[in-house]
């Protein structure tokens, strides 16, 4: 293949000054990003890391992480276009707009860029594409306005319960990481990240142009910060009061309470990993260009409390060893330990965490495994309040009330053989990340 990118006269030229000594060329007339500054919007869950977050530009270049502004060779914007070329009629990059066929009449749609493959999959799934999930009651609980010194922010309109699901959401667009971008060897890092982030630029264009009028006003007004019209809107915080999951079949988010909200209470997501310490993720936020200054933040022991629950078992790991009677741990032993840890998680405001349902699960399923209704019974309220996690057994709510026949089922033989096999064999592990699901589609 005559590749005038790859074997061009640039690609033997020496090596180019690296972003440390940036040299003056004139403008490629492509945007220029700084990297570090460069916000990263995560919805919900899924911001572990540089590689778990997932939309236009957050996959870009990442890999190869950029100190500074990277200039690149002149007249290098034609030599990039060729390339895009190359890409599409090779059928490198394939974009289309899901769902493909049998879209739900008015639902929204989701602008694509996918890998070749990644549409077939998709389609193949049992049962996609689903109609999106409708709230119950017609009236949105929340609204778009000022957040001080935040910018915009969503706040409830009424009181929200704990585990109600508060909106539904397709993004606007997806994209594939890790799009192909072969550049000389001799560039920098940043010069290579420079370069996919120009090139994923272009691609983007095609993409937005796809879109309905409306659609792409919302993109555009939104510019780098976001992918979705409503999820983008929602703030951090380390104590987050609500969460979103990535649903493949119905192609959108789902955002759920993760505690009660009161009326005009902001709703926040977190965008890191709030399990590190208060400096740990204020070093994670700084693409974000804000210093956070939520409650925990702000509270000097809380620190100390995550690293406690950070250094404690999980539950995950007991729990397997005490049902099978491989281990000597006492039973009240591990129900200290879920209540204690299920305690920190209530006073960090760390509801969104998995581990609030490792715990919840482990709690339940001792009482239930010791036959005692009433504490089970207590478990099962919290996980029926966390059902966003996909692992919470579907008849959680049959175990709420301790008189309930399904406890008289659950003490023989047989009940508490189907709720162990449940939590053993899918309940105790981390339910997938967003990444995780989507990389099986986008990869
Ligand atoms: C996804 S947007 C959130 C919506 C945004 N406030 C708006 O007006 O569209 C992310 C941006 O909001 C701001 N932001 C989010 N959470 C914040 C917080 N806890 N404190 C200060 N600014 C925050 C930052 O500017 C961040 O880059």
């Amino acid at each position: 293949m005559n590749h005038s990118f790859l074997n061009g006269p640039k690609a033997k030229a020496p090596a180019l000054a690296s972003s440390a000594t940036p040299v003056a060329v004139p403008s490629i007339g492509t945007t220029k990003y700084d990297l570090d500054k460069m916000p990263r919007i995560d919805c919900g869950e899924f911001p572990i890391g540089k590689q778990k977050n997932i939309g236009e530009l957050r996959y870009a270049g990442f890999s190869a992480q950029a100190d500074a502004i990277a200039e690149l060779p002149e007249g290098y914007e034609a030599e990039l276009a060729f390339f895009l070329r190359v890409v599409q009629a090779k059928g490198m990059i394939v974009q289309t707009t899901v769902p493909f066929v049998n879209a739900v009449l008015g639902e929204p749609t989701t602008e694509c860029i996918f890998h070749p493959g990644s549409k077939e999959v998709l389609m193949g799934l049992p049962g996609f594409p689903q109609a999106m999930v409708k709230r119950i009651g017609k009236k949105s609980p929340v609204v778009v306005k000022e957040a001080s010194g935040m910018g915009l922010g969503v706040f409830a309109t009424r009181g929200i319960k704990a585990g109600e699901l508060i909106l539904s959401e397709r993004p606007l667009l997806v994209v594939g990481h890790s799009l192909p971008t072969p550049v000389p060897l001799s560039w920098t890092r940043a010069q290579t990240a420079q370069c996919s982030l120009d090139q994923r630029e272009k691609i983007l264009a095609v993409a937005v142009d796809r879109m309905s009028d409306e659609d792409k006003a919302a993109y555009l007004c939104r510019g780098l910060c976001g992918v979705c019209k409503m999820i983008s809107r929602f703030n951090h915080s380390c104590s987050p009061n609500v969460t979103a999951k990535w649903n493949m079949i119905t192609f959108s988010f789902h955002v759920f309470a993760v505690r009660n909200i009161a009326a005009d209470e902001e709703l926040t997501l977190q965008y890191i990993p709030i399990e590190l310490s208060t400096a740990e993720r204020n070093e994670q936020l700084k693409p974000y260009d804000f210093v956070c200054t939520c409650r925990s933040c702000k509270d000097p022991e809380s620190d100390a409390r995550r690293a406690e629950l950070n250094r404690r078992c999980p539950p995950t790991i007991i729990i397997p060893a005490w049902l099978t009677r491989k281990s000597s741990l006492a039973d009240s032993h591990i129900l200290n330990e879920c209540r204690q840890q299920m305690d920190i998680l209530e006073r960090e405001g760390m509801e969104s965490v998995v581990r609030c349902f490792n715990v919840s699960a482990a709690g339940f399923l001792v009482c239930l495994a010791m036959g005692d209704a009433d504490r089970a019974s207590a478990w099962a309220g919290r996980l029926a309040r966390i059902r966003w996690v996909q692992e919470v057994p579907k008849d959680i709510d049959s175990f709420l009330d301790p008189k309930s026949r399904a406890y008289k089922d659950g003490d023989s033989e047989e009940g508490l053989d189907v709720m162990t096999r449940e939590f053993a064999a899918m309940g105790l592990q981390e339910p997938p990340s967003l990444e995780e699901l989507m990389s099986g589609l986008l990869v």
